[in-house]
């Protein structure tokens, strides 16, 4: 125990903290939640790079009076009942718990989430980490592809906390994990799962993957070369053919050219193709959420049938599965090398 003398403020140190930091998700489904969350979303300058005068008009004058709606009716038929909250919440929280358990081994560890949108906020994470006595900090981006749109944002965020610190942690970050070995594991173990539980051979495997404007790419981002290299490993993983496992990109938002080919339009095309039984994979999304379990388990499966498709499944996220959780513990024990 520390001795301290007379009048010297309380201090805690010597543990060691692991923050998970995912997207964020709106506290409901009507207009107001709704709202309140796309507007801190889409007011992010990394998430939309227009004119920011243009985008003020735009965003408040038309997209926050029309946009809450629709999102809302989408978040509808995904809403987690029991527990009152969006699947993504309830997901990172159970990753978190579930990794907090895989670490008990190492001492001092101390595991927490935070979102980068909504609640809990990841400043407030940080602080609570600090409280504890975390004086260094390992900051994950639940984000296995790197983009400015989520990771840098992500990282900003809690650096704008730190700004605040009088005393702040060291701070180590999970580097984007695309082509972790463990990673292309996990993926390759879940996909081989769910296949044994069909009944049926898909004719194509479609790697869905979240969009991102063209313009970010053409910039430099490295978005989309990373999800093509998760794709090719996964797909060298389970010696598939090159054309039996595809890369898309889906949730194209706006009017300006996306990632191609968009997930919509492949799917819509592939039955007139000869493709009849079609399996959808997620490989950037580490938590299921209103893009994997609503556009795609839902709108893509409609419009697969609508356009003569016959068998149609979506294998889950990696989410709190035990080879998430494995992949998580070997991502964290390596970045945490030298501090434990
Ligand atoms: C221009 C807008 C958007 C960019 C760029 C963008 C990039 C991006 N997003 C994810 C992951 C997720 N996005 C999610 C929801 C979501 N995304 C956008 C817009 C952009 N995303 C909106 C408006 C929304 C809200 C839902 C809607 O109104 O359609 C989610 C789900 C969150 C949840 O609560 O379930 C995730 C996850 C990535 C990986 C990415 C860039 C690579
Ligand atoms: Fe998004
Ligand atoms: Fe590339």
């Amino acid at each position: 125990m520390n001795v301290l003398p007379q009048g010297h403020p309380p201090f805690k140190v010597g543990k060691l903290g692991v923050l998970l930091i995912n997207l964020g998700t709106p506290e409901g489904t009507s207009y107001w939640p709704m709202r309140r969350y796309l507007k801190e979303f889409l007011s992010d300058r990394r998430v939309i790079e227009v004119n920011p005068v243009l985008w003020w008009v735009l965003l408040n004058g038309i997209i926050l009076s029309t946009r809450p709606k629709k999102s809302g009716h989408a978040y509808e038929q995904i809403w987690n009942r029991e527990k009152n909250e969006s699947p993504l919440k309830t997901i990172t929280r159970s990753q978190a718990e579930k990794l907090a358990a895989r670490l008990a081994d190492l001492p001092n560890v101390i595991v927490d989430w935070g979102m980068r949108y909504g609640l809990p906020p990841t400043a407030e994470r940080i602080q609570a980490l600090k409280d504890q006595g975390c004086d260094r900090i390992l900051l994950f981006p639940l984000y296995p592809q790197y983009s400015a749109s989520t990771t840098a944002t992500a990282l900003d965020k809690a650096y704008d906390a730190l700004k605040t610190m009088r005393w702040q942690p060291a701070i180590r970050t999970v580097p984007p994990y695309f082509d972790n070995p463990a990673h292309i594991e996990a993926l390759a173990l879940s996909l081989d799962a769910h296949l044994k539980t069909l009944d049926w051979e898909p004719d194509v495997i479609l790697a869905s993957f979240h969009g991102l404007p063209k313009d970010y790419f053409m910039a430099g981002d490295p978005y989309h070369c990373q999800c093509m290299k998760t794709a090719r490993l996964l797909a060298e993983r389970l010696k598939l053919p090159r054309e039996k496992l595809q890369v898309v990109f889906q949730s194209r938002f706006g009017k300006a050219e996306w990632l191609q080919p968009y997930a919509q339009q492949t799917v819509e095309e592939l039955p007139s193709k000869g493709v009849k039984k079609l399996l959808m994979i997620t490989p950037g999304f580490a938590s299921d959420c209103v893009e994997t379990l609503e556009e795609v388990a839902i709108g893509l499966k409609e419009t697969f049938e609508e356009a003569g498709g016959e068998k149609f499944s979506v294998v889950p996220c990696l989410n709190d599965s035990e080879p998430s959780i494995a992949m998580l513990d070997a991502i964290v024990r390596n970045e945490l090398k030298g501090w434990v």
